[in-house]
């Protein structure tokens, strides 16, 4: 079992140590393709990808004290305090030894990108967005089979909301910085992936 993480606090859980780190957030709305993309990205650069949700769903299954939290959260399509989704990355960065990171499904929101930036302080390289109308993601999330409880339509339209009101904006932020890098996802994986793979190979 691993052990669970502690209780928020700013000061543990700083990772000063990844400063030179290269991160490279990936976002879109769910169903879009990250982890999918992600895994093709490892198999040709070399990052190592980190889902956040993959992390908070180990999270629960740890038996960490904040399981049961997590769990109804996610359940509810709802975004995870960013202490706990922010502990959990760093610790797997920590653990990795590489410096370069797809960090997957983050920030979702604004609590989440302010509390990275003041735990990690690393500013993302760019920012990939994996853009895709709604109607697909509901095609592709209802067909994904992989048995998570948070892939039901109720949920899936709360996810939708969610995205629209929390991560669209954070989207804008970081256009507005010149970091964002948006992809069409409304194609199939390998057409997709071909988008991806000539951007990563003129960004890194
Ligand atoms: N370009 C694509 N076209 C059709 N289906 C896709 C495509 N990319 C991924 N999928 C499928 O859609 C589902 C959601 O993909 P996933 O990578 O889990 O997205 P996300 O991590 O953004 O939620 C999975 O079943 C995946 O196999
Ligand atoms: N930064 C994050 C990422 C995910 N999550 C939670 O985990 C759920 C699933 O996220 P995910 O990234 O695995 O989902 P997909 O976009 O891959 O379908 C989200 O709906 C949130 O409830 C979170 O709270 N904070
Ligand atoms: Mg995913």
């Amino acid at each position: 079992m691993e052990t669970p993480i502690d209780a928020p606090n700013k000061d543990e859980h700083e990772c000063p140590r990844w400063k030179k780190s290269t991160v490279v957030f990936v976002l879109g709305g769910p169903g879009s393709g990250k982890g999918t993309q992600c895994a093709n990205v490892v198999k040709h650069f070399s990052y190592t990808h980190f889902s956040a949700g993959d992390l908070l769903r180990a999270e629960i299954k740890s038996g960490s004290e904040f399981g049961a939290m997590i769990q109804s959260m996610i359940a509810e399509g709802r975004i995870v305090p960013s202490e706990i989704t922010v502990k959990l990355l760093c610790k797997a960065m920590e653990e990795s030894g590489n410096d370069k990171f797809l960090i997957d499904g983050f920030p979702r929101n604004e609590e989440n990108r302010n509390v990275f930036e003041n735990v990690a302080r690393i500013e993302p390289a760019f920012v990939l967005f994996f853009d895709c109308p709604e109607e697909e993601l509901e095609r592709r999330i209802m067909s994904r089979n992989q048995g998570r409880e948070d892939d039901n339509i109720e949920t899936i339209k709360k996810r939708f909301k969610v995205f629209v009101e929390s991560t669209l904006p954070i989207i804008s932020y970081y256009e507005s910085k010149g970091k964002l890098r948006k992809i069409n996802a409304a194609k199939s994986s390998e057409e997709v992936f071909e988008a991806v793979r000539v951007l990563f190979a003129s960004e890194t």
